[in-house]
This record gives C-alpha cells, structure tokens and sequence, in this order.
C-alpha cells in the first residue's frame, strides 16, 4: 500500500478544482450564524454526491448537519464551519478596503475555508475506506453558528458526538502548526430592561428609563472589570437602545453580554456578579430586568495523544509553497497592516508553542506568507478568544491544526483576511489542511491502540473533571438578530 501520505494529497490533488470551486462558492454567500442555509445546503448536497449519507435539520438545529460513510466502528469525524461575519463584505483580491455590497456579511475568519477542508479531508478518508478500510465510518459535522452562536455546544448537547470516537479539525491562520494551547470559556446573556415611556419635558418624572439601566448596568461592570481574576474579560453589545428620540424617555432596552475565563466554573460565578449588577440597575432606575441566556461554550482541552498524531501527519505532508505573483499580493497587503497588527499576529504565533516558538516568530517577522512549520510544544497556554470545538474536546479526542491561508500580520475579522478567503493562496492552505486531518483520521482507522490513547488520555481527564453542558436545556441557538 502506499504511504497514507501520499493517498491523501493524490486524493485531494484530484479534485482541487471542485474543492475550491465549493469554497469560493461559500464566500459568494456569506451567511452569519444558523442562517446558513445555502452553504450548509452546498456542503450536504456534495457530501450526498460522494456516497455520504447526510442527516439535515441535525439535532433539530436547521443549519446544522451529519454526513456519514461507512459502518461501524471507529467513528471518526472531522468538523466543518461555514459560517460568516456581519458587516464585513469585501472584494477578493484586494488590497484596499472595498466593500463587494454595502453593510453585507464576509467571510471574515475563514470559514468557507474551514467547512470545505474538512470536506476534503473526509472524502479522502472516504476513497482509503472504500479502497483498504475493514470497517469504520467517517463523518462530515456540518456545523452552524461558530461565531457568537456556539452550534457545536448545542450539537454536543442534542446527543449528535455521543458515538463518536474522535475528532479533528483546523482554524485558517498565517502558518501551519498545531492548536496546542487551551481557549477561554464564555457565557453570552442578554438582559432586557423595561421601564415606563413618558414625554422627557412635559413628564419625565413619570417614566422610567430602561436606557439608564442599561447604562448603569454597564457601568456596574466596567467596574467590576477591576475585581475578577486576571485573564477573564467581560464584554458587551447594546443591542437595543431603546429607540432614536431623545425626547421619549425610553421603555425598554437590552445589552448582551459575552463572560469569558479560562474555565466554566469561573465564567459561571462572574455571570453570578453580573446579574447582581443587572438587578441593582434595576433597582435603581425602578424598572424591571429580564434575564435570558443565549449561549456558552467550554474552554478546549487539548488531546496531546491525538496532537502528537496531527503533528506527525503536518510534517509528513509538508506546506505550500508561494508563487511570485502570491507574495506579490501578500506584499500588498502587508503595506495596509500596522506594525501592531504583526506584532499581535507574531505573538499569538508565539503563543502556541514554548521558547521556540518564540523564535520561529521572530524569524518570520519579515515573512509574507510562511513556508515552515511552528514548532510544537504541549502548554499550559490559554488562546485569548473561545471556540465551540471546546464542548466537542470534553466529549471525544479532539485535534486541531492550523494552515497557512494568509499573509502574516492579517487580523482575524478584518476585511484583509476577507480579501484573501478567495485567493490562490487561501485555497492553497485550504487544501494542505484537508489533507493534514484526512491523514490524522488515517491513523486511528488504522491503528487502534492509537485511538484507545487519546481516548484513555480524555477518560483520565473526564474522571477529575466531569463535563456538563454549559447551555441549559431549552436554550435554543438565536440568529443574530
Ligand atoms: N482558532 C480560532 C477559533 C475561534 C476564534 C474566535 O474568534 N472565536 C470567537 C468565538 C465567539 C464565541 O464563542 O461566542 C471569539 O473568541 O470571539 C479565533 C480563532
């Protein structure tokens, strides 16, 4: 047999055009989170056309889906996203800020890339099942509303992993290497306040206003900001100001709020202190306050097991290499990035990894698009940001990789990286990501032992820690309104 390596870069190689084809057809429809009908529809129709059999409406959720191949044991899935960003339409190909329809969504982080990858990936653990497999099925998870929405946490919540055995996905960056780090946990919570209507002149004294509140409230945290512990951050949105006359004392308002800490626990007692703060404001201004939880997701647990796999697999594979005219574009968008924003890129570079990884960062800080892989190194480091795959790693074995979709210094949720999420060179990092998960799942069809470590090493972890669903039952996933 040939070496898994090569079955899997021959397998997507063949079907490059088709790949990209999907993934440039997402980014022509930016879709924000669980109103992704027409991409989720795009990957389940390909997915069916490749011999999957698909199950919609996965877990009741609309936008969410499962693909399946094969039967029997190992399950092993890997995870897509497709979900876009507000307000970050943008040409592809630019270099200059250049909206392709005004006010409409972007695919501002990647993830018409990440969706197609894992589709990739899974059809190429397809045709090595169909060809050499002895059992087994692989799955394509079709989830919705990573942005703000946590899909994966209500799919874990809905039962839709409670089979599965492992599973890998990946995150578009500007290199290749491994997630190695944690992720912050975080509860997002809307409070609605409601007070009294009045005319502001002739009879303020008989409203009560939901937008001082609204604004107490806020107040209320930013200063309880100074007495949480150090890496929690306490966020918000006002979502409903209660209206555009300044002469009509306001009825009703709300803000969102989004609590993160390194572990649920801390996440849930901040929660706790802010919705003291909710009913003082309340108390202060005599209006009432409704309070309804939207979402939350767990913070990552890393598989070292299964990450020591992906690694292996990253290197086998190698990366992509850079044409003229790439680094030519790369170069242009680089001239529109501050030295912070490299600076922020090269640190969280940095992040993934231990001394060395500190020094791949300095050695790439005049690079436009990486050609080597970051070190890896097990830490105890926390990404600052949160990821629903956090609730998938508390469930089964989960590894994560990143590919080199973007110049470096590109921010995430900027309309640079929207720019590039159509482009030669996202394309080509797309598809070295499919290639990297399609063989990590290689290797627990094939070994076994392999599989029952990551396993052992998550069961080890479980037993001190239990995991509970962060989102209550009868929380259903919103749309962004
Ligand atoms: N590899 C990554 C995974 C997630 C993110 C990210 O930006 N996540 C959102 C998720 C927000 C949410 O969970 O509500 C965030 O942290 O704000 C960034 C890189």
């Amino acid at each position: 047999m040939r070496s898994i390596y090569q079955f899997v870069d021959d397998a997507i190689e063949a079907k490059r055009g088709e790949f990209t084809a999907i993934a440039d057809d997402i980014w022509d429809h930016p879709e924000t989170r669980f109103e992704e009908r027409w991409s989720a529809e795009r990957l389940a129709c390909a997915l069916e056309a490749e011999g999957f059999s698909v199950e919609r409406n996965a877990g009741n959720i609309e936008t969410a889906f499962v693909a399946s191949f094969g039967s029997g044991k190992p399950v092993i899935a890997l995870l897509g996203e497709y979900d876009a960003l507000a307000g970050l339409s943008q040409c592809s190909g630019e270099a200059s800020p250049e909206p392709l329809v005004e006010d409409a969504n972007g695919h501002g982080c990647g993830h018409n890339l990440l969706g197609t990858a894992a589709f990739a990936g899974a059809v190429a653990v397809k045709n090595w099942l169909e060809q050499y497999g002895s059992g087994g099925t692989v799955r394509f998870y079709g989830c919705p509303g990573e942005e703000g929405g946590s899909g994966k946490t209500f799919m874990v919540r809905e039962g839709l992993f409670d089979d599965v055995d492992a599973a890998v996905t990946w995150h578009p960056e500007a290199y290749a290497g491994m997630f190695s780090t944690s992720s912050l946990a975080n509860i997002q919570v809307a409070y609605r306040f409601h007070g009294i209507a009045a005319h502001a002149a002739n009879s303020p004294h008989l409203g009560r206003s939901a937008l001082d509140a609204v604004t107490l409230m806020t107040t209320g945290s930013n200063f309880l900001n100074e007495h949480i512990i150090e890496k929690a951050r306490v966020h918000y949105a006002i979502t409903n100001a209660g209206g555009i006359s300044p002469n009509v004392v306001q009825a009703q308002a709300e803000v969102l709020y989004l609590i993160r800490a390194p572990e649920m626990a801390q996440a849930q007692h901040i929660f706790e202190r802010i919705n003291k703060i909710a009913e003082g404001a309340a108390l202060m201004t005599e209006t009432t306050v409704n309070v309804r939880f939207d979402k939350a997701c767990s913070n990552y647990l890393p598989n070292r097991q299964l990450e020591s796999v992906m690694y292996e697999a990253l290197q086998a594979l190698g990366v992509p290499q850079w044409s003229e005219e790439e680094l030519a574009f790369a170069k242009k968008i680089r001239a529109t990035l501050t030295e912070n924003d490299l600076q922020n890129s090269l640190n969280n570079i940095a992040n993934t990894s231990n001394e060395e990884g500190k020094a791949f960062a300095r050695r790439h800080r005049e690079t436009l698009l990486i050609d080597e892989i970051a070190p890896y190194a097990p830490n105890d480091k926390i990404l600052p940001g949160s990821t629903d795959v956090g609730d998938v790693s508390w469930k089964v074995p989960v590894a994560q990789c990143f590919s080199p979709c973007f110049t470096v210094g590109t921010p995430l949720h900027t309309w640079q990286l929207v720019s590039q999420g159509r482009t030669s060179i996202a394309h080509k990092g797309m598809l070295h990501a499919g290639k990297v998960m399609a063989a990590t799942a290689l290797q627990l069809f094939i070994s076994p032992q392999t599989l029952e470590a990551c396993q052992s090493e998550l069961h080890a972890q479980l037993a001190e820690r239990p995991y509970q669903c962060p989102i209550p039952a009868g929380v259903t996933p919103s749309p962004l309104k």
